[in-house]
């Protein structure tokens, strides 16, 4: 495991070896059965190419009417609860004693990518977001606290886990295109993205 720093994004490069990654996949299994993966409509009225679901309190969603935190999934059900083995991977990496209210599942599938933007719905930017990286490769860009000027770009492999806070918290990031089937974590193929956020 080596620690990479970009712009002030730690990017803990393998830091999951491959066991527990696996182990992650099985616990993440029963939140997508209760709560399965749902394309969002942004503001603009686009679909997002990425499809997501969340776990916690607190389940990101958009749709025409903008972006916002949201207690239930759009079946209307509560959200499952955030999987043991990811909370302690929050736990591990910022030693914090209070724990996210949401875990952002994005999975992207052949061809899916997520624009330059910056994660600014929850309510307190002094908590880092965590972002696990799981199955396919995928090209992560980072910006800057305003949109425009140079970037930069990493490759994230299955087993990275990036903390976002500090000067990095409020930063341009998004995912240009993923290497499809360059894992074989997921047997369909694809990239599971998960972010640890405390929301309120
Ligand atoms: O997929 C990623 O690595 C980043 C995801 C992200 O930025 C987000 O969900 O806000
Ligand atoms: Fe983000």
């Amino acid at each position: 495991m080596t620690l990479l720093r970009v712009r002030g994004f730690d990017i803990h490069k393998g830091c999951l070896e491959p066991a527990r990654q696996a182990a992650l996949i099985e616990a993440l299994r029963p939140v997508l059965k209760a709560a399965p993966l749902f394309s969002p409509v942004v503001p603009g009225g686009g679909q997002m190419s990425v499809r997501m679901t969340s776990a916690g309190k607190f389940g990101w969603y958009s749709d025409a009417s903008g972006y916002r935190y949201a207690e239930a999934h759009p079946s209307g059900r509560p959200w499952p609860a955030i999987p043991d083995p990811v909370l302690e991977i929050w736990r591990q990496l910022t030693g914090l004693e209070r724990e996210p209210e949401c875990c952002l599942l994005n999975y992207y599938g052949e061809g899916a990518r997520m624009g330059l933007h910056q994660d600014k719905d929850e309510a307190d930017f002094s908590y880092p977001v965590v972002s696990i990286s799981l199955g396919d490769d995928g090209l992560f860009r980072i910006g800057n606290r305003t949109r425009g000027g140079k970037t930069e770009s990493v490759w994230l492999n299955s087993g990275d886990v990036v903390v976002m806070g500090g000067e990095a918290r409020l930063m341009y990031h998004g995912v240009d295109r993923i290497r499809f089937k360059s894992s074989r974590l997921l047997p369909k193929g694809g990239r599971i993205n998960l972010t640890l956020r405390v929301v309120t």
